[in-house]
């Protein structure tokens, strides 16, 4: 068995793989490696922003198994990977604590005005401006899976009400008022005052926020995407944030990354921009061997996989996500 790696690990990591698997050969193959070594590996552990000869080596017959370490995997998801016999697993779980602190920061700095007063500091001027409240707020969550569950279940601290959709509307969880079907999203838009995207990029998700829908939302209301940028029409929300209509934006994800110098979004002053850093933080790492240590446990058992992913849909059902709430 050869397990390739190719994320950040460091040598307390890469002891407990190969503790999980004593006999496997790992080879920790690093960026600048992982497409020579892929061909001959039987199982795959990557993040989504290393490119993968996804169809050669698929072609090449070999490898069994795919563990994304992102939650996200329009990386990985190719046609090739899809119609192969390969399974796949997600990272969904591994990442939820950061994003949530990623959320929170990008949802109560619009809420607080923090742009306005970053825009004064540098101005050495003192100047008061209007602040919307997060306590009891109307938040709408586009997506209830690892990141979204945990989500529901914090702004609960806040007293917010907490509606949702989701593939999978019927599913359970204390933390959230009620669960729409993934396509109800016009129904839930104009009941919200926030709405934060935490889907996948799909088919489905692909422009699903575009100048339409941020039109119902209430006037005031905020958006925050911490999912994939594409799934926001991005010039649709710069043209209605111009006129007006919303309170404000906060995104960690953009359409293009980096964003480019020219994009009008830049110049929007009632928008915070991160550059893709929500699952940021030393301990993912940790959390993502956990993870990987467990599957390759339950794979030698023949046990189902944590965050087994249905290739046709692109995400892992609820009861199969790891460590949800
Ligand atoms: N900003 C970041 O750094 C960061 C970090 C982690 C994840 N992400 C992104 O956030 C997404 C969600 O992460 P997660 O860990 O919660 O993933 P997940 O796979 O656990 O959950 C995704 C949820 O979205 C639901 N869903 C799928 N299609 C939908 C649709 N059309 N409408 C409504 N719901 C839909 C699924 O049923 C599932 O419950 C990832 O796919 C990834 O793209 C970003
Ligand atoms: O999907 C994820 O896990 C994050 O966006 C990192 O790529």
């Amino acid at each position: 068995m050869r397990i390739v790696l190719c994320y950040p690990v460091e040598p307390s990591h890469l002891a407990r793989i190969q503790n999980a698997w004593p006999e496997a050969e790992l080879v920790d193959a690093g960026q600048e490696r992982v497409a020579a070594e892929l061909p001959s590996a039987d199982i795959y552990c990557g993040h989504a922003k290393v490119p993968v000869p996804w169809d050669d080596v698929v072609a090449g017959g070999r490898l069994q198994w795919i563990q994304s370490s992102a939650a996200g995997l329009d990386h990985c998801l190719v046609p090739s990977v899809v119609n192969s016999s390969i399974t796949v697993t997600s990272a969904s779980g591994v990442l939820a604590k950061q994003v949530a602190d990623q959320t929170f920061a990008l949802l109560l700095g619009i809420l607080r005005n923090l742009p306005t007063y970053f825009r004064a500091k540098a101005a050495k001027e003192f100047v008061r401006r209007p602040t919307r409240d997060l306590y009891g707020a109307r938040v709408g969550i586009i997506g209830l899976g690892g990141n979204g569950r945990l989500l529901a279940r914090l702004l609960k601290a806040f007293d917010c009400s907490v509606i949702a959709t989701d593939w999978f509307p019927e599913q359970k969880s204390p933390f959230v008022d009620r669960i729409l079907p993934a396509d109800a999203v016009d129904e839930l838009l104009p009941h919200v005052d926030v709405l934060i995207l935490a889907a996948p990029l799909t088919e489905q998700t692909q422009g699903l926020i575009d100048a339409r829908r941020l039109r119902l939302l209430p006037e005031d209301a905020v958006l925050i995407n911490v999912a994939r940028g594409p799934i926001v029409v991005e010039r649709d929300l710069v043209e209605v944030l111009r006129e007006g209509h919303l309170w404000g934006a906060g995104v960690d994800v953009t359409e293009i990354e980096p964003l480019p110098a020219d994009s009008p979004l830049w110049d929007v002053p009632n928008v915070i921009i991160t550059p893709h850093v929500g699952g940021q933080r030393a301990s993912r790492i940790d959390d993502m061997t956990d993870l990987f240590c467990e599957n390759l446990r339950r794979y030698r058992a023949g046990e189902p996989l944590a965050n087994l992913v249905d290739k046709r849909l692109g995400f892992p059902e609820p009861s199969a996500i790891y460590g949800a709430v």
